[in-house]
């Protein structure tokens, strides 16, 4: 199926030429993508714009793969170039002169447009009407050319109903895919003068839960040269913009928790949230925005870490994890209340460590990502910080012994306040509850028996070595004991 529609920026009236509302087009593409907020606000708020179309999105070329996206409830749809801009106001303006023209429309570049791209969108300016109405020439012969030579059956529908019949055949278009506008040189012209892509983070902690991401961040923190993002008034640090909802309130909404920068490269940012690591969406959106970005993850045994998990999840008033054992969460079945079943996965999933760590590689080379190992950072946490600085260049170069201290109260290293005393995490990290039983212990050491295989053969690729506790495991595996 091919639809065609044409546009036309102003005097529409003037010259007779059906204007469709809820549709419009910005000047030069501005502000439809890279996405200028105001601008879709505007269009939502006053004009109750519907649709709108861009070459730009993700890039102008190639044009074959120009998609759609829906932001901020207007749908943005792939435009086609027909070769009419502003100034081939005469035939004799096209590349080629009215020869070249023909060409393009009888098998030419604007017929294989058509013949390749299932939804067509063209737009003219009004000087190709207003003169000697090249716009009208081009579409009439393209679609006398298609009918005559092939079999296509051509359709055409009013924008907004075009919009909706180009998501219902690519659903998967929906969901925009930001990346950095500063990228592409097109973006960049598009993109306001008085934005930056600046504020940015250069790397990003990406989980899992309950490994010590809160301890990292509030280490990292101290450092001269680090500065994480603003606090989020819905999740404290962690600003969830990969994961969840918050992806679709833009860049801008994402930029505004960065701070600027003095000058370029004067401090590093950085984020965490330790939700990141497990989601399927996050390593591909991550790597659209912040190709460049080091990416943090930090891993403890995956039984000890569900268990953390559930314990948080109580905690935290769960009405499922205080009515149903750590036991029974864990080796829920297909039959168990389906509340059961979504807890369990949020359970273990994330400690599925190597199927994870293989997507983020999909999508960053290992040299890329850092593996901090928890148990480490809950005994040795200097030792860490030192590896870490080193992976991430960072200057100056700080000695966290001077800087952390064991605290015998909390039971774990604290930050050294500038007076000298300690300021450690608040009671939600490193809470008490009872030890592990025997059973879950039993029953989570063979669930995730391949899965600990399969994470010390890839940890190799990180330069990181095999953690004590996956050396136990990978032992009592030998020895047949699970
Ligand atoms: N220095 C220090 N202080 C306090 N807690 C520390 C520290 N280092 C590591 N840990 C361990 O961090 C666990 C909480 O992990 P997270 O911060 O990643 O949890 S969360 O996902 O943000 O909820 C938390 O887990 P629980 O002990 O199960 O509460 C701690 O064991």
């Amino acid at each position: 199926m091919v639809c065609l529609i044409c546009v036309c920026s102003s005097d529409e009236q003037e010259h007779k030429i059906p204007v469709y509302g809820q549709y419009t087009v910005a000047p030069h593409h501005s502000g439809v993508y890279p996405v200028h907020e105001p601008m879709y606000k505007m269009w939502k708020e006053v004009w109750g714009v519907k649709t709108t179309s861009t070459e730009e999105y993700p890039k102008l070329m190639p044009s074959w793969q120009r998609r759609g996206f829906i932001h901020s409830g207007v749908m943005v749809l792939p435009r086609q170039t027909c070769g009419l801009f502003t100034t081939t106001i005469f035939a004799s303006d096209y590349q080629g002169g009215l020869q070249g023209l023909d060409n393009a429309i009888q098998g030419g570049e604007t017929f294989q447009t058509l013949l390749t791209t299932p939804i067509s969108i063209f737009m003219t300016h009004l000087s190709n009407y207003g003169n000697d109405r090249l716009a009208l020439y081009m579409l009439e012969s393209l679609i006398r050319f298609m009918k005559c030579w092939t079999n296509l059956k051509l359709l055409t529908l009013p924008p907004v109903e075009l919009g909706f019949k180009y998501f219902e055949m690519f659903p998967q278009e929906k969901e925009p895919i930001w990346t950095n506008p500063c990228d592409y040189y097109r973006h960049k012209e598009l993109w306001p003068v008085n934005k930056t892509c600046d504020r940015l983070p250069d790397f990003i902690i990406v989980g899992p839960q309950k490994t010590g991401t809160t301890a990292l961040y509030s280490f990292l923190s101290r450092h001269s040269s680090l500065t994480s993002n603003k606090p989020s008034p819905k999740n404290f640090e962690e600003l969830q913009f990969f994961n969840s909802n918050n992806y679709y309130l833009g860049l801008d909404w994402y930029m505004d928790f960065f701070p600027q920068r003095n000058k370029p490269n004067s401090t590093f940012l950085f984020e965490k949230s330790a939700n990141y690591f497990d989601n399927e969406v996050v390593p591909k959106r991550v790597a659209a925005l912040l190709p460049r970005a080091k990416i943090v993850v930090i891993l403890m045994n995956p039984a000890k870490r569900a268990h953390s998990w559930y314990h948080h999840m109580r905690y935290h008033n769960d009405p499922t994890a205080l009515n149903t054992s750590f036991y029974d969460v864990i080796t829920a079945t297909k039959d168990s209340p389906s509340k059961v079943k979504t807890l369990q996965s949020r359970c273990l999933t994330p400690g599925l460590y190597a199927q994870h760590l293989v997507r983020w590689l999909d999508f960053f080379p290992a040299k890329q990502i850092h593996i901090v190992h928890s148990d480490e950072l809950k005994n040795d946490p200097a030792s860490v910080m030192d590896s870490l600085q080193k992976f991430l260049h960072v200057q100056p170069h700080v000695n966290y012994a001077r800087h952390l201290r064991y605290d015998p109260v909390k039971g774990f290293y604290c930050v050294v306040m500038d007076n000298g005393q300690t300021k450690c995490l608040g009671q939600s990290k490193g809470r008490k509850y009872p030890p592990m039983d025997s059973a879950s212990e039993h029953h989570l050491r063979r669930y995730y028996r391949k899965h600990n295989t399969n994470l010390s053969k890839l940890l190799a690729s990180f330069n990181s070595e095999v953690p004590d506790w996956l050396k136990q495991e990978l032992k009592e595996l030998t020895s047949g004991k699970s």
